[in-house]
């Protein structure tokens, strides 16, 4: 059993998610301490996960081998001004999952330089299937990424980035991807209903469309591409959709939603950056 003593700072929905996927990955909840002003949040986790919490950020780091920094990025300059009183001489592991919070700013309202790993994860470690991009800084061990990984891992697929700048892209890519595949199931549905379908046809097809092509896209050795082409007979009727895709642009567009996402997470990161 895992028993590495992980402190989560700020014990909302990413929290509450990768506090589940480590207690069904086996880690041992009585090595799980959450902290969150938030009374009836903290008496729920401690009744469904068997875990500490407490209401003081430094208490709930005073044991701690790693601190997981999980509040809103607009909370990360008091949060970690707050944790720098409290850290001690040998400091432990910091993993922030906070988007658009870069390492350097991290540093800076911690007081000195520390080993830090960022990830961004993504909604679906709700049911362990995240996928995580992770970076880590100059001072972080190679034990200190493997356990950084190993935390990670409870929730989904973990992928590292040897640049900073590229936690951005996955932000846009994966980050916020699961609004557009939600998005597209939703469309899909409405499509469904106006074709005559019944509103819960609609949506389990849907639904069920969605994870059977992950699947098969995860599965195969072939590329989504070849995948595509296996469901599209000559003639057919996937040829006439995706045509009505392909002239809606729909490839363009969803390269300017990435670049969107992409550009808002620079401009979190340059307004969070200017506050010292
Ligand atoms: N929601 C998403 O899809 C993703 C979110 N993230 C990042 O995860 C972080 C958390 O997001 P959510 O869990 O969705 O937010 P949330 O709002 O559900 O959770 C934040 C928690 O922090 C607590 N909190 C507020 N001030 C605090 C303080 N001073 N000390 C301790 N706790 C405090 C709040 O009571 C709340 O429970 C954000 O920084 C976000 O950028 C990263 C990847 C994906
Ligand atoms: O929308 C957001 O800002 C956060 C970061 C990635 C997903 N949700």
């Amino acid at each position: 059993m895992n028993r590495t003593r992980i402190a989560f700072i700020g014990g909302g929905n990413m929290a509450q998610s990768l506090i589940a996927g480590l207690i069904a990955d086996g880690h041992e909840a009585a090595a799980l301490t959450v902290s969150d002003p938030l009374d009836d949040k903290r008496q729920q986790l401690a009744a469904t996960y068997g875990i500490k919490a407490a209401a003081d950020n430094a208490a709930a780091i005073a044991e701690a081998q790693v601190v997981m920094l999980c509040v809103k990025p607009q909370s990360a300059p008091a949060v970690c001004r707050e944790l720098a009183a409290s850290l001690p001489h040998t400091p432990p592991l910091i993993i922030s999952i906070m988007a658009g919070v870069t390492e350097a700013s991290l540093c800076h309202w911690l007081g000195r330089p520390l080993a830090l790993v960022r990830a961004m994860p993504n909604t679906p470690v709700m049911v362990q299937s995240g996928a995580i991009g992770l970076h880590a800084n100059a001072e972080t061990t190679p034990t200190q990424q493997n356990l950084a990984e190993e935390i990670l891992r409870a929730g989904g697929l973990t992928r590292w980035v040897e640049r900073e700048a590229d936690l951005d892209a996955i932000t846009a890519l994966s980050g916020s991807g699961p609004a557009y595949f939600l998005l597209f199931m939703e469309a899909l549905e409405k499509a469904g209903i106006e074709q005559g379908l019944s509103a819960d046809t609609a949506r389990l097809l849907s639904i069920q469309t969605a994870l059977g092509a992950a699947r098969m896209a995860m599965e195969s050795d072939e590329s989504p591409a070849q995948l595509r082409q296996r469901v599209t007979s000559p003639g057919g009727t996937t040829e006439r959709a995706l045509n009505a895709f392909a002239d809606g642009g729909l490839e363009t567009l969803v390269s300017r939603a990435v670049n969107a996402a992409r550009q808002r997470a620079g401009e979190l990161s340059a307004l969070l950056g200017a506050e010292k």
